[in-house]
């Protein structure tokens, strides 16, 4: 019986996973794919988002959320359940797409097909890591030295890098495969740093193809046949050398409310907002006063994107739901307060 290939998309946040997806959903040509998808968050906008592609590559039983949490950390409740699922369908699909979490370790992931249930019925056919370049050469994701040293002399037991340099780093030591996602945005020169940065913490052999709004051929994506679980040693990670990975570098939550009164005055608020508390993500969907649909909203740093994606249904309450992920010590009641004073 030959095994079910499975494509792992890890990346950051706000790297370009889920339009990454939709392209590929949308240009499946005859392919029946699965989609795991796992968020941070749990208002599953993600999975809102691919399931509103209404694609027949993939229609909305084959999509399959993992909200628990970061899927490195709930493998065994979560994600072996669900693949034996998948499996054990009458007609399991061709091809299995996981979305990690922008916060998800993909070793622990990658490990988990050796697991004897799986490993005679799937293979890891390539690990394939986003990075959003805009946001490498703006420097996000460097070590801040003078952060660091501050952190470690307030914290002794302080045993790895900025959390967000040590995701940049896992993710792509991990991969079979690099899309340097968001090309639109950095100048040619900047560009080319960036492929250098990342070609640094890539295994050798591993391909970096440039790509603008996740548009990559299937063909390229698809196929690598790596059997990456099979290779692990080849694939560093920081929890190799027994350091924990439990998320406690992150904090997240999720404001709700009803109607937003001014689109405009919402916008400028996130702005501030994101600004202010450098938060490193937003997104959700937004009841806009007077308006028939609802609006999806995503902020990855700085950058604030938004567009109305279907209309409310007669049996949805119109509410807004926004999630707000940023480093440790967010200060969740400011950001609270002060977005409470733009949406209703
Ligand atoms: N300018 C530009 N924007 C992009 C590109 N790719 C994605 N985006 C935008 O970046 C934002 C985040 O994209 P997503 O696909 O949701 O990113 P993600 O990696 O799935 O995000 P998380 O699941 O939250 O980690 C959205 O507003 C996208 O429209 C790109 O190539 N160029």
């Amino acid at each position: 019986m030959s095994k079910i290939p499975a494509t792992v998309i890890t990346g950051f946040l706000g790297a370009g996973k889920t339009t990454l997806i939709r392209h590929l959903l949308q240009n499946a040509k005859g392919r029946r794919l699965a989609l795991i998808i796992n968020e941070f968050g749990d208002v599953g906008v993600d999975a809102e988002l691919v399931k509103g592609c209404n694609d027949e590559a993939c229609p909305e039983d084959d999509i399959v959320e993992l909200a628990n949490g970061c899927i490195c950390c709930t493998v065994a409740d979560d994600f072996l359940p669900t693949m034996m699922k998948l499996l054990d369908r009458p007609n399991p699909p061709e091809h299995i797409i996981i979305e990690t979490s922008g916060l998800a370790l993909p070793k622990p992931l990658v490990k988990a097909f050796q697991w004897p249930d799986i490993r005679t019925r799937a293979t890891v056919d390539g690990v394939v890591a986003l990075i959003d370049a805009d946001a490498v050469a703006a420097g996000r994701f460097a070590t801040d030295e003078a952060a660091l040293a501050a952190a470690r002399a307030a914290d002794p037991t302080l045993d790895h890098d900025s959390p967000l340099e040590e995701l940049f780093e896992e993710q792509l030591a991990c991969a079979d495969m690099v899309v340097l996602n968001k090309t639109d945005l950095v100048s040619p020169d900047a560009l080319k740093a960036v492929e250098k940065q990342v070609d640094a913490e890539t295994r050798p052999g591993v391909k970096i193809i440039r790509a603008d709004h996740g548009a990559v051929d299937i063909a390229a994506l698809l196929g690598i046949t790596a059997a990456a679980e099979d290779d692990l040693d080849s694939r560093r990670s920081h929890i190799d050398d027994g350091e924990e990975h439990d998320h406690d570098d992150f904090d997240s939550f999720v404001q709700t409310g009803g109607e937003v009164p001014d689109l405009d005055a919402l916008l400028a608020r996130m702005g501030e907002v994101i600004a202010t508390h450098d938060v490193l993500r937003i997104k959700g969907m937004v009841a806009v006063a007077g308006k028939p649909s609802r609006l999806v909203i995503q902020a990855v740093g700085p950058r604030i994107q938004h567009f109305y994606d279907r209309a409310w249904k007669g049996d949805e309450a119109r509410r807004t739901s926004l999630v707000v992920i940023g480093q440790k010590g967010l200060d969740r009641a400011a950001i609270e307060a002060e977005l409470g004073t733009v949406i209703a």
